[in-house]
């Protein structure tokens, strides 16, 4: 099955140069948006792409960087696509994206928009189960280790890409997955300073082994990623906008 990722946005939480690192994921026909940051409406018209040419939008976690375009995307779909989009969301997130994140703006009593439903086809997906959500692509939840108290996930595609999405460092997983051949590519966020405190540092990235470090991409990287150009051992940056195919 051929699987091609799209990085719209290969930045940090805080880049003024990049956008937020959100990715189209599209398989056999399918194109889901993993994670729907503030610069994701921007990034998307920048690049020509509609929003009705996404099948489904997935979130990995509550922070504005990966759910702070959701409500113009909502209302967008509401008022001028006139459909419900499929929306994939990790089960113990449902209530806090509408609760504490969107419901602010999207809450309309008056035309009776109540929750997440009004607005999109919710599908509610359990962590650490493999699930298909189109012929030929599948999504495995991976809890990972951001923020404490506060959920967040990384994804296996198709058992073939890890997309970590933002986590700390994880050494055990990495390798792990890798040893047991479940992926070949490991697209990792990367915060070029250490301490990487809430995300894999660029130096614990480099901890990992040259075998490893070939399948890596680094993306969720700070607006200085040029002084790193030549200093990321054996992992590659990821491009912005640029399309990737794993065969
Ligand atoms: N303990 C923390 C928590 C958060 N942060 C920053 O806030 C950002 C929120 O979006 P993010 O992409 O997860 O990156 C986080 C850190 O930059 C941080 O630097 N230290
Ligand atoms: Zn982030
Ligand atoms: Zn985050």
């Amino acid at each position: 099955m051929s699987l091609q990722i799209q990085m719209i946005g290969t930045g940090s939480a805080f880049s003024k140069k990049f956008y937020n690192n959100n990715a189209l994921v599209t398989c056999n026909g399918f194109t889901l948006l993993v994670d729907c940051g503030y610069t994701a409406p921007r990034a998307l018209h920048e690049l020509g792409i509609e929003i009705n040419h996404i099948n489904g939008l997935l979130i990995t976690h509550i922070h504005a960087d990966h759910v702070g375009g959701m409500e113009e995307f909502a209302f967008r779909l509401k008022y001028t696509y006139k459909y419900r989009m499929k929306l994939f969301v990790p089960a113990d997130l449902v209530d806090s994206l509408w609760n504490q994140s969107l419901r602010g703006g999207l809450e309309n009593k008056s035309e009776g928009f109540f929750g997440l439903e009004d607005y999109f086809e919710l599908i509610i997906m359990e962590e650490a189960v493999s699930t298909v959500i189109h012929s030929g692509f599948t999504l495995e939840l991976i809890r990972s280790e951001h923020i404490r108290d506060k959920p967040s996930y990384s994804l296996l595609i198709n058992e073939k890409v890890f997309y970590s999405s933002d986590t700390k460092f994880n050494y055990p997983l990495l390798v792990g997955l890798h040893e047991e051949q479940r992926c070949q590519y490991i697209l990792h966020d990367c915060q070029l300073s250490s301490p990487g405190i809430v995300h894999a540092s660029l130096n614990e990235l480099l901890t990992l082994p040259d075998t490893i470090q070939g399948s890596v991409m680094l993306m969720h990287y700070d607006d200085y990623i040029e002084e790193f150009i030549g200093k990321t051992g054996k992992m590659t940056i990821m491009k912005q906008h640029s399309t990737y195919s794993f065969p």
